[in-house]
């Protein structure tokens, strides 16, 4: 199945400013993208990358700077069943990919926190994304109104997308690819010293 990874080449990761610095944010996004596309290969599947600005990663890359959903639903145009997988999904791994893509439904979507929509699958001709916001309640309302079958996947490691500081400790925890190791390469570690676990900066 094709594989669609957008992927914000130019300004990445904005809410992570407060933790790391404009180049620091490229090479972080960058590593999540190459961890993304690396899991999408291993689980038999075929990565395209969709990014705002030419970038150097080990599959085929489109570039479209227009905004998220209207690249993704000219990507979708080029033939379906075609997946769409966020380039942070850093804790994403063959299985789970393996299980959104094996599932049935003529659309399929992977909730992220706050409503989001990190991956899915689209089967339906007429389904259109409509990222940003609350999309996954959008999308659901959308297959509805088109009579298409919606299942979700629930799964952990497909629901964390890397926006945040606190993501990161999941990333530290559960990750174990290059933007983990760039995380700990950065001096990052986790912070348990009383409360929840949060992270720290050597
Ligand atoms: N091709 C493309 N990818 C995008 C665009 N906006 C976001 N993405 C990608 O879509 C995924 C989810 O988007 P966000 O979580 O908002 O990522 P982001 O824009 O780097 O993060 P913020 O700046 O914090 O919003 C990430 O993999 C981004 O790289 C876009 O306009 N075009
Ligand atoms: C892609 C987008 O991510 P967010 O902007 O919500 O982080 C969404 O999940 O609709």
């Amino acid at each position: 199945m094709r594989v669609v990874v957008p992927f914000s080449a130019d300004r990445p990761k904005t809410r992570l400013s407060d933790t790391l610095d404009p180049t620091e944010r490229r090479a972080f996004a960058r590593a999540m993208l190459g961890d993304v596309v690396e899991t999408v290969r291993d689980a038999g599947a075929d990565p395209e990358v969709l990014a705002t600005e030419p970038v150097e990663v080990d599959a085929p890359v489109e570039v479209d700077d227009r905004r998220l959903s209207l690249a993704v639903n000219d990507a979708l145009r080029d033939g379906l069943p075609a997946a769409v997988v966020m380039a942070d999904l850093a804790l994403a791994t063959q299985r789970s990919v393996r299980r959104l893509v094996d599932t049935e439904g003529d659309v399929v979507v992977a909730p992220g926190r706050g409503a989001g929509t990190n991956a899915i699958v689209v089967r339906h001709p007429e389904f259109r994304v409509d990222y940003h916001g609350a999309s996954f309640l959008d999308h659901a309302d959308a297959a509805r109104e088109l009579g298409a079958a919606i299942r979700v996947v629930d799964s952990f490691r497909l629901a964390t997308d890397v926006d945040e500081p606190s993501d990161l400790v999941e990333l530290l925890v559960h990750g174990d690819g290059a933007a983990r190791d760039w995380l700990v390469d950065a001096g990052f570690e986790l912070d348990d010293d009383g409360g929840r676990v949060g992270i720290r900066r050597r």
